[in-house]
C-alpha cells in the first residue's frame, strides 16, 4: 500500500501564459480532472485554487497542471478568478492523486477535502489603520504630542491601538489626520501568535521514556526511507511526554508537526498539555471550531505560519508547508475510519501523507490495531515499546466478576462485589468509573403485552429509550420521537417497558444504591458542547464527583488521579459475537477503559462484570498479557483468511428501492470475473439492511494485499450497468467491519 516514489518534480512555480490549458481538478464524482483555459492577467501556477464553471455553477477547483488534452475550442472554458490562497504543493497533490487511486474514489472528491469552501479561502476584512504622512501640525497640543512621540517611524497603527499607546482619545489621532499629519490606509491584520518553543519546559524524563525518544529521533532511517515508528506503551506510561519530545525535535529542524487525535473530546485536555510543555498554543482543526478559525488555522498551515496543528482525522488534509512529522495517538481507533463519500483510515493515509513529505510518522497506543501490531513484527514499522507506568506505578489489579455466581439482583445490572467495591472506594474517598458502553436508558423498547420492539422507521435498528430527554432516538440516523405511553401495536397503556441498561439507568442505580455520592453521567449525547465537557472533566479530575457513569466517551486518554476503581458493567457485548473485529474493539476498550483506574499515587482495580469469565481475550486482557491477545488474534486471522493478511473491499449497493438494489448487487454478482485470487462473496445485508431510509446489500472483495485486489474492482465495477434513481454504489477499501 506504499506510494511508489514520486515522479521527477517538474518546476511547478512558473505561472502559465494565458491563453493555455490546465488542468483543473473540481468537487465532482469524475475519473479524472477537466480541461479550462487560463485568462489574460491571471497568475496562475500548478496548484492554484481557481473557479471555474462547471455546468451552471461556479465551482473552486485546483490547478493539477497543464492540459494536453484534446478539447472542442467551443466548448473551452476560461477560469474565471484566480483564488487568493497559497496554491496547493505538489506533495500535496501526489497524495491526493494516490488516496484517490488507493479508495477507488472519484480524484475531484479528494481534492475538495483540502480545498473544503470558498469562505475557507477568505481573509478577515482589512482593518482602518493610520501612518505618519506629513509635517507636525501647526497648532500643538500635549495630546498631539503624545501621539506623535509614539508614531516616530513609517510604522501603522490601528486608531484605538494607536490611542491605547498615547493615552489619548481617538478623537485626537482623527484630527492629526485631518491636519494631514497623518494619514490613514487599509491593512491585513495578522493574528498575533506565539511560536511554540521546543525548550519551554521539557519533562525530565525517566530512562525509559529517555529510551523510547531516543528510539524515535535519532534511529529512524537517515536515507528519507519511509519511517513509521509504533509507540506502544501501556496505559499511564508517559507516551504524550515521548511524543512530545519528538514534536520538540521536528520544531527545532523547523519543520511543521500534526497530532491526529480520535475524539474531540481529548483535544482540549492536550491542548492544555501541549502549552504547558511549548509555552504556545497550537492550532487547532475539528469539527468544533469557529470559521474565523478554521481560516487561520488554514492559512498558518499553508504559510508555515502555524507549526503545530492537534486535530480530527480531517486535519490530514491541511496543507501544511513543511511537515515532518504526524502522530496518531490512540492509532487503533475505528474514529480514524472515515466512511462517508471518499472512505480511508486516516492512520494509514497518514503514513502516505508522510511519504510524499519524507516525514516522519509516530503510532501511538497503549492498544494497538492488530495490523499495525503485524506491521511492527514484520519489521515494516520500528516497535518502540514503554512496558512501565511513570513513577513506576503498578498497572491496575484486574479480575473478573462472574455473573453466573454473582448476579445483580432482578432489574438491576451491579453485581453485589462491584457494589462493595464502590462502597469501599466511597469510604476511602476516592473515585469509581463504572464503564457501559452504550448510550441512553435502555437499547430496546418492547410492550409487554404484544411483545412489540420499537424499531426505527429508516434504519434497521432498534430505538433507543433515552429517559433525561424521553423520547426514543435511533443512534443511526438521529430520528427522535416522543416516548409514547400506549403501544401502537395492541394500543395497551402503561405497557412498554425498557429492556436493558444504558448509561443512565446504571446511573439511576447508582443514585439508589448511593444516595449521598456525587454522580456524573459522561455521555456523547449529554455533551452541552466541548466547553461543558471541558469542565466536567476537569471536575472529575478535581475530585468534584465520587462516581462517573460513562461510556467510550471516558474511556480512554483522560487522566484523573483520584481514580481507583473502574467497574465494568457488561464486557459480554463485544465478546459475544463472534466477530473478530469486535473482539480485539472490545480488548482495546477494556484495556483502556481499566487503564484509567490508579494512575496518580493510589493503585488502581479494574473489575469486569462478565458470564465468559474463560474467554481467552479476556483471560490475556486480566493478564496484562497483550502479547498473549495479539498472538491469538494474529493466528486466528491467518487461519480464517482475514486482514491483514488478505485485502477487503466492501461493494455497498444503496438506495430507496429495495428490489432493486437487490436487482444490481445481484447483476454485479453474475458479472464479476475474478481471477483465482480474488474471491466476490454475497451479496448479503449489509450490517445495517436499512440506514436513513436507504436499503443497503454488501458484496466483499476479497483479494491479495497489493494492487490487484483494487484493480478488479475498479474494471468490474467499470463494466457494470449504470445505476439509476437515487441508487448508488461506495466502494470501501480496507472495511472496518468484516462481516
Ligand atoms: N517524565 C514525566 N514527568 C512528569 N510527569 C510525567 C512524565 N511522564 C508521564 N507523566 C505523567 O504521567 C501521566 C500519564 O502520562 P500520559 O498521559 O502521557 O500517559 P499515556 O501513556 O499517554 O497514557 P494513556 O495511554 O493511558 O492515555 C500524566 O499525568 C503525565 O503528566
Ligand atoms: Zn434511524
Amino acid at each position: 500500500m506504499l506510494p511508489s516514489s514520486p515522479s521527477a518534480p517538474i518546476d511547478s512555480s512558473q505561472p502559465h501564459a494565458a491563453g493555455t490549458n490546465v488542468s483543473v481538478m473540481v468537487p465532482a464524482p469524475m475519473p479524472t480532472a477537466l480541461t479550462y483555459q487560463v485568462a489574460e492577467g491571471q497568475n496562475v501556477v500548478d496548484g492554484s485554487i481557481v473557479k471555474v464553471p462547471l455546468g451552471k455553477r461556479l465551482v473552486l477547483g485546483t490547478v493539477w497542471g497543464q492540459s494536453h488534452d484534446e478539447v472542442n475550442p467551443k466548448r473551452l472554458k476560461p477560469i474565471e478568478a484566480v483564488v487568493d490562497a497559497p496554491p496547493i504543493r505538489e506533495p500535496l497533490r501526489q497524495f491526493i492523486d494516490w488516496v484517490a487511486d488507493w479508495t477507488l474514489s472519484a480524484p475531484g472528491m479528494v481534492a475538495r477535502m483540502v480545498t473544503r469552501g470558498e469562505e475557507l479561502m477568505q481573509r478577515d476584512p482589512p482593518v482602518t489603520a493610520v501612518r505618519r504622512a506629513g509635517d507636525p501640525p501647526e497648532r500643538m497640543t500635549p495630546a498631539r504630542q503624545k501621539v506623535l512621540d509614539v508614531i516616530t517611524g513609517a510604522d501603522a497603527y490601528t486608531k484605538p491601538g494607536l490611542a491605547d499607546l498615547a493615552g489619548v482619545s481617538t478623537a485626537v489621532i482623527d484630527g492629526l489626520v485631518k491636519t494631514g499629519t497623518l494619514e490613514t490606509l487599509q491593512v491585513q491584520r495578522e493574528p498575533g501568535r506565539i511560536e511554540p518553543d521546543p525548550d519551554f519546559d521539557p519533562r525530565t524524563l525517566t530512562e525509559g521514556q529517555a529510551d523510547a525518544v531516543h528510539a524515535l529521533i535519532a534511529e529512524g532511517p537517515k536515507d528519507g526511507s519511509l519511517d513509521v515508528a509504533l509507540l506502544e506503551g501501556v496505559t499511564g506510561s508517559g507516551k504524550t511526554e515521548v511524543y512530545f519530545e519528538a514534536i520538540a525535535n521536528t520544531l527545532r529542524q523547523g519543520r511543521q508537526a500534526l497530532i491526529l487525535l480520535p475524539e474531540i473530546a481529548l483535544t482540549a485536555a492536550l491542548l492544555d498539555r501541549f502549552a504547558e510543555r511549548f509555552g504556545a498554543m497550537p492550532g487547532e482543526w475539528h469539527s468544533g471550531i469557529t470559521p474565523k478559525t478554521r481560516r487561520q488555522v488554514w492559512r498558518g498551515t499553508a504559510e508555515g505560519k502555524i507549526k503545530v496543528v492537534i486535530g480530527a482525522r480531517s486535519a490530514l488534509y491541511l496543507p501544511f508547508e513543511d511537515i515532518g512529522l504526524i502522530i496518531i495517538d490512540e492509532e487503533h481507533e475505528a474514529a480514524y475510519k472515515q466512511e462517508e463519500w471518499v472512505s480511508y483510515n486516516a492512520r494509514d493515509m497518514a503514513i502516505v501523507r508522510a511519504r510524499f513529505e519524507k516525514a516522519q510518522v509516530i503510532l501511538a497506543s497503549a492498544t494497538p490495531s492488530v495490523e499495525s501490531r503485524i506491521n511492527a513484527k514484520a519489521g515494516r514499522y520500528r516497535h518502540v515499546p514503554l512496558p512501565a507506568r511513570y513513577a513506576s506505578r503498578p498497572l491496575p489489579s484486574l479480575a473478573a466478576i462472574d455473573l453466573r455466581r454473582t448476579p445483580p439482583e432482578r432489574g438491576m445490572w451491579l453485581s453485589p462485589p462491584l457494589v462493595e467495591a464502590v462502597n469501599d472506594t466511597l469510604e476511602r474517598g476516592e473515585q469509581s468509573l463504572l464503564f457501559l458502553n452504550r448510550r441512553g436508558y435502555a437499547p430496546l423498547t418492547l410492550c409487554r403485552t404484544c411483545g412489540h420492539r420499537f424499531e426505527c422507521v429508516m434504519c434497521s435498528a432498534w430505538l433507543v429509550q433515552h429517559r433525561f430527554t424521553q423520547t426514543l432516538n435511533c443512534h443511526h440516523c438521529g430520528h427522535v420521537e416522543p416516548m409514547p405511553t400506549v403501544c401502537p401495536e395492541c394500543g395497551n397503556a402503561n405497557t412498554l417497558v425498557p429492556s436493558g441498561p444504558g448509561v443512565e439507568r446504571i446511573a439511576e442505580e447508582v443514585a439508589t444504591r448511593f444516595p449521598d455520592a456525587r454522580t456524573l453521567v459522561l455521555s456523547s449525547d449529554m455533551m452541552g458542547g466541548p466547553k461543558r465537557l471541558k469542565a466536567e472533566l476537569e471536575a472529575v479530575a478535581g475530585g468534584e464527583v465520587d462516581i462517573v457513569v460513562g461510556t467510550q466517551l471516558v474511556a480512554k486518554g483522560h487522566n484523573f488521579p483520584g481514580l481507583t476503581l473502574v467497574g465494568v458493567v457488561d464486557a459480554d457485548v463485544g465478546f459475544g459475537q463472534g466477530d473478530p473485529r469486535a473482539v480485539e474493539r472490545t480488548f482495546q476498550l477494556l484495556t483502556q477503559v481499566t487503564g484509567r483506574a490508579g494512575r496518580a499515587e493510589k493503585p488502581g482495580i479494574g473489575l469486569i462484570q462478565t458470564h465468559m469469565p474463560d474467554h481467552p481475550v479476556l483471560q490475556a486482557l486480566l493478564a496484562h498479557d497483550a502479547e498473549r491477545f495479539y498472538a491469538l488474534e494474529e493466528a486466528a486471522r491467518q487461519r480464517a483468511h482475514l486482514p491483514p493478511f488478505v485485502r477487503f473491499v466492501a461493494v455497498i449497493v444503496s438506495g430507496t428501492d429495495a428490489g432493486a438494489v437487490k436487482a444490481h448487487a445481484n447483476h454485479l454478482k453474475a458479472i464479476a470475473r475474478s481471477p483465482e485470487t480474488i474471491d466476490v462473496l454475497g451479496p448479503v445485508d449489509a450490517p445495517l439492511a436499512m440506514l436513513r431510509g436507504r436499503h443497503r446489500q454488501r458484496l466483499l472483495v476479497r483479494g491479495p494485499r497489493g494492487r490487484e485486489t483494487q484493480s478488479f474492482v475498479k474494471a468490474w465495477l467499470a463494466k457494470s450497468d449504470r445505476t439509476r434513481g437515487d441508487m448508488r454504489i461506495d466502494v470501501d477499501v480496507d472495511p472496518q467491519s468484516f462481516v
